[in-house]
């Protein structure tokens, strides 16, 4: 008979389930702490944390949401990254949007710190005090003092994701997070590219120099300095410093920023 008291036990007899896989989980994460077959790359993959949601939405069905799913996993992501090292991250962020991003994203647990200025938290991963940085989307609207894309030093340091990569429909204020080196590929990827550009060139001769070099692109940003202008595009797939398409482009400097994984925004049933 389908009581309460049946389908607390069955719920029971679940949670065991689920506890028992959890506890694997981290014992397999644990025993890959202690092999070091990751001691030359970085803790945080979101390459490949992207892959694991790209499979498990593709496979998902029935009532729970598919955002409770991410939810769920992007807090045993941020509990796996801990136990492999000590993680911890700088953020900088005018108003809440970007440490409510950072709690989505990482839970409430990860060793954060804020800076006031992108600089500053740029440096906090430079100097090896945070392993990543979190930094708002760049926007047209960006004060100067505020931009940080056009100074960073790529590829030692790189954007690897952005947040969040998983929303429905519109996501709101979004971020990016800057690690040492590029980030490992997902299979679906977009790149960050800086362009430096003779002023007298138009921005769509700009976007067809790419187009012939082989890169689709998105213009994010234009930027008309004294004897430059200066582009933020956002380029279809992976471009990586030794990318044979850049060697094709005559602008006076292009350089790849880093890259992620393309967000999911919205499902289709
Ligand atoms: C376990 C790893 O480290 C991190 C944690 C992951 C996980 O818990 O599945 C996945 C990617 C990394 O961000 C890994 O690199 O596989």
């Amino acid at each position: 008979m389908n009581t309460l008291a049946n389908v607390r036990a069955e719920l029971d007899a679940i949670d065991d389930a689920l506890h028992d896989l959890l506890m694997r989980r981290a014992d397999v994460v644990a025993g890959l702490a202690a092999s070091r077959v990751k001691a030359s790359g970085p803790t945080l993959r979101p390459g490949r944390e992207a892959r694991i949601l790209r499979r498990l939405i593709g496979r998902h069905s029935g009532p729970l949401p598919a955002a409770a799913l991410v939810r769920l996993w992007r807090e045993m992501f941020a509990t796996s990254i801990r136990q492999q090292n000590n993680f911890s991250l700088a953020y900088h962020g005018v108003g809440d949007a970007v440490p409510k991003l950072v709690a989505e994203h990482f839970g409430m647990g990860m060793p954060s710190r804020a800076f006031t200025t992108p600089s500053q938290a740029l440096a906090a991963v430079g100097n090896g005090d945070a392993a990543i940085a979190v930094l708002p989307f760049p926007n047209e609207a960006d004060p100067t003092e505020l931009e940080w894309w056009p100074a960073l030093d790529a590829p030692r340091l790189a954007v690897v994701a952005r947040l969040p990569f998983f929303s429905e429909g519109n996501p709101g204020p979004e971020a990016l997070i800057v690690a040492h080196g590029m980030p490992d590929a997902s299979d679906d990827d977009r790149s960050l590219l800086l362009v430096e550009a003779d002023p007298e060139l138009s921005r769509g001769a700009v976007l067809q120099g790419l187009a012939e070099a082989g890169i689709t692109a998105r213009l994010l940003i234009a930027r008309r300095l004294p004897h430059v202008s200066r582009f933020l595009f956002e380029a279809d797939g992976l471009i990586e410093p030794g990318d044979g398409r850049l060697a094709a482009l005559n602008f006076i400097n292009t350089r790849p920023l880093g890259a992620y994984a393309t967000p999911i925004r919205g499902i289709s049933a």
